[in-house]
């Protein structure tokens, strides 16, 4: 196992079953904003996920990554609460199992793959209703609310398609009409499952900066599955291989992006170079 090794201790770490150390090898739980502790998930009797361990510092961005089937998605979803789980989730300290769903979803916000949307439903009212944990019961949303959706709508380019019923967008504007609905939710942790696998470049590079943006202005968690390793390695400050349901390797994209490690669990031969800032690159080699 890989683990993390960026200078100060500023890396979000993940470490593989009973391992406990982080980016500076040692115990340092009070740094993590998202702890997860022996997460299991059985689906239809199956064990899908097995003692999950991840630690990710309050500002950190931690890439899931692995084969198709791993558990990556059924990650995201326990710790978003969508799905029962036995271990804990923590945030900031706090395990978010004894809290209620509207408490929860201030505190995580979680944007699915390809969630169901209702067809007929507008593109603004869809993005409003992440502010719904801000609503009061019997209440109605105020201009507060209105104006974060607006705003949201704007930064993803989705103003113009505001008055659009969901049922007529292509799959890339539904995906970020998804992550607009998440990001409307203001909660410090974000969890976004493959976030650009419907976009286009251009529309790939503008969510994955306004991410960053977000995390760096306002210290977001940010937890992404990413098929695509190169753009995992050139946004996350940590990267954990998740592996038959568990956790394979965690620490740097350097350190987890290896020939030997996506030759060993995704049956494919790559090649990895460094590219600016020493982030790791992979590249398909033809066998
Ligand atoms: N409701 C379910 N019941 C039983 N098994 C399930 C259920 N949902 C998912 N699985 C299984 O759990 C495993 C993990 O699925 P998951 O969607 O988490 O994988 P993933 O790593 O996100 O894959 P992908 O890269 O293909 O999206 C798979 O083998 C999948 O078939």
């Amino acid at each position: 196992m890989t683990t993390t090794g960026r200078e100060g201790g500023d890396t979000a770490a993940a470490g593989r079953e009973g391992g406990d150390v982080t980016a500076a090898g040692r115990e340092d739980d009070r740094a993590s904003r998202l702890r997860v502790r022996d997460l299991s998930v059985v689906l239809d009797r199956r064990t899908v996920l097995s003692g999950v361990r991840l630690d990710v510092r309050a500002g950190g961005w931690l890439a899931v990554i692995g084969a198709n089937g791993a558990g990556k998605s059924t990650l995201l979803r326990a710790v978003a609460g969508v799905l029962p789980y036995s271990g804990e989730v923590l945030v900031d300290g706090a395990p978010v199992r004894r809290l209620r769903p509207r408490e929860r979803a201030r505190l995580i916000a979680y944007a699915p793959q390809s969630p169901a949307l209702p067809a007929d439903m507008t593109v603004f009212d869809y993005a409003l209703l992440g502010r719904t944990p801000y609503i009061p019961y019997l209440g109605r949303e105020d201009r507060r609310d209105r104006e974060v959706t607006a705003s949201v709508l704007e930064r993803l380019d989705l103003a113009v398609l505001a008055a659009r019923p969901l049922g007529h967008l292509s799959g890339g504007e539904r995906q970020r009409v998804v992550l607009a609905r998440a990001l409307v939710q203001q909660a410090p942790v974000l969890l976004l499952d493959e976030p650009t696998t419907a976009l286009d470049l251009g529309h790939q590079q503008q969510v994955m900066e306004l991410v960053d943006r977000l995390r760096l202005a306002d210290g977001l968690t940010v937890v992404t599955t990413l098929h695509d390793l190169s753009l995992a390695g050139q946004y996350a400050d940590a990267m954990t291989l998740v592996s038959a349901g568990r956790v394979a390797a965690s620490g740097t994209p350097a350190e987890v992006l290896t020939g030997e490690l996506i030759g060993e669990h995704f049956d494919a031969r790559v090649r990895v170079s460094t590219g600016p800032g020493g982030r790791p690159e992979v590249h398909l080699e033809r066998p």
